[in-house]
């Protein structure tokens, strides 16, 4: 033990089993402090009813709740990080600062500065590998570079696990709850109203730790079917963690140890190994992102920043359009209310409706990143970047720019009974599931019978789909032939 005085740093990682920093915190210090900063640099600009703010409060409570029980807390703070987190460590008399890494460009430049800021005050900010199983420079290719294709990459991440299992041991913290410092008198934390936001109409269910325990409880029935019901929005068939994921309500390693077990003894059945992959397409993106900071705003094969996207106002009324869940094409619609509503959207979906927005509405996958970034609950900036240029065909491994998925075809493959669709748009409830997918094709008299009139409760299509997927052909041939 050589430190007197601690603080761990909570961001990502609202949890305290199986902690990285907080492990080492108790064990090389005497007194070991939490500390969350609700950080205005990343506050500034959000709606005032923001989801995630009051799932991140309700989450940080049941963490200083759960730090009380081991006999410790969590203070929590409203500024600038940058500035809280080494005023604090002079307040407590702090000598080091411990944290999980994070490896997003704007978090990297907060930590350095937080780092040098630290440095210049004679203390020091430690950081771990704890969001990911495999950091980014830890799954390389044969000749050491970063991977660019997910398939291969993923062999060598499961490689690289079967020789190293003790990358899922998890990071106790229990037993060494003694540093722990315990609350002051005067312990209270912030409101939502304290922090200027107000509570959302429709908040984010299951917070905190309780709710992701629930979450993979719920989905451990499921996990056996997960490869083949996953790809159906009407069902309620993925785990819906990831959320818990994006704050670290729980830990990867140990999620990675359960489907180790269930494939093993046979209970995770086909759906297991499908789940892990996408566990790993969250940290290829991880990775991506590291290596590449760049494709944040540039296309990860620079000649697709050539792309000619349509703008001005045609196309600003059809991105207000595709928004507003008013394109026409029921699937991509009610996927767009979905998002509205709750802040979710299911996985197939998301891959319908940027292609939509991208090969059939000819709009820069930029401005369909941004407004994924506003709504959805579970916004994480690689898995979103990576997704986004997936569709748009920009991205590393990604969707060939000439395979454009064809709504409609997309709507009777994934919905076939409109299910999804009658959810969140009633008007169209009265159609079968033959006529729901394309309202505008359906005869006259089914029309009239289900009570719909198109272009009153229901829009026409913004565009025809083979006119615009021909444009986008163009659009891209251009570029492969300059
Ligand atoms: C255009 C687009 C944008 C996306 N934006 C985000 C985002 O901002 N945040 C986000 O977490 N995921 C994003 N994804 C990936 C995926 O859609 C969500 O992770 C998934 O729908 C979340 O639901 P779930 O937790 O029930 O997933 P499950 O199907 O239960 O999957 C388990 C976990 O694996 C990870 N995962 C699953 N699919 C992917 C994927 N394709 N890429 C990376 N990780 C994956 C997530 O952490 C997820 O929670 C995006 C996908 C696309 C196509």
């Amino acid at each position: 033990m050589t430190l007197r005085n601690s603080l761990v740093w909570f961001r990502r990682d609202l949890r305290v089993d199986d902690h990285a920093a907080l492990h080492h915190a108790l064990l090389s210090s005497r007194r070991v402090i939490g500390v969350f900063v609700f950080d205005t640099d990343i506050l500034a600009g959000l709606p005032s009813d923001d989801r995630r703010v009051q799932f991140l409060l309700d989450s940080v409570r049941e963490l200083d709740a759960r730090l009380h029980a081991m006999g410790g807390y969590l203070i929590v703070r409203h500024g600038r990080a940058t500035q809280v987190i080494p005023a604090l460590a002079a307040e407590l008399d702090a000598e080091s600062v411990f944290a999980n890494r994070d490896y997003e460009p704007q978090a990297i430049a907060r930590d350095r500065a937080v780092q040098d800021a630290l440095r210049a005050a004679g203390r020091s900010l430690q950081t771990f590998k704890d969001q990911v199983i495999f950091e980014q420079d830890e799954v390389l290719t044969l000749a050491g570079g970063p991977y660019s294709v997910f398939t291969p990459y993923r062999n060598a991440w499961l490689k690289r696990l079967a020789r190293e299992p003790e990358a899922l041991r998890p990071y106790e913290t229990a037993p060494h709850a003694g540093a722990l410092a315990p609350p002051p008198a005067d312990h209270v934390l912030p409101s939502l109203a304290d922090l200027g936001f107000v509570p959302n109409a429709a908040p984010i269910a299951h917070p905190g730790m309780t709710g992701a325990e629930a979450l993979l409880a719920q989905f451990g029935q499921r996990l056996a079917r997960y490869d083949h019901d996953r790809d159906y929005p009407a069902l309620d068939a993925t785990s819906r963690l990831s959320i818990h994921l994006r704050f670290g309500t729980l830990s990867v390693r140990r999620l990675v140890a359960m489907l180790q077990e269930r494939i093993a003894d046979g209970s995770g059945g086909p759906g297991a190994p499908v789940w892990l992959s996408e566990l790993v397409w969250r940290e290829f993106y991880m990775m991506i992102l590291a290596r590449h900071p760049r494709v944040v705003t540039q296309s990860f094969k620079a000649a697709f920043d050539a792309v000619a996207w349509d703008e001005g106002p045609d196309a600003d009324a059809l991105f207000d359009a595709w928004c507003a869940g008013r394109t026409g094409y029921p699937l991509v619609d009610a996927a767009m209310l979905q998002l509205e509503r709750t802040g979710f959207m299911h996985n197939r979906l998301r891959m319908v409706t940027a292609s939509f927005l991208t090969k059939d509405l000819g709009i820069d996958w930029r401005r369909g990143e941004r407004w994924f970034a506003l709504k959805l609950n579970d916004y994480e900036l690689a898995s979103n970047n990576g997704g986004w240029q997936w569709a748009a065909s920009t991205g590393c491994d990604a969707q060939p720019w000439f395979r454009i998925f064809n709504p409609v075809t997309q709507s009777k493959r994934f919905d076939p009974d409109g299910a999804f669709i009658r959810q969140y748009l009633p008007q169209l409830a009265g159609l079968s599931g033959a006529a729901i997918h394309a309202p505008w094709l359906a005869k006259p008299e089914v029309l009239q019978k289900a009570g719909v009139v198109l272009g009153k409760d229901y829009p026409v299509p913004v565009v025809d789909h083979e006119e615009a997927r021909e444009k986008t052909l163009a659009r891209f041939k251009a570029i492969r032939d300059t």
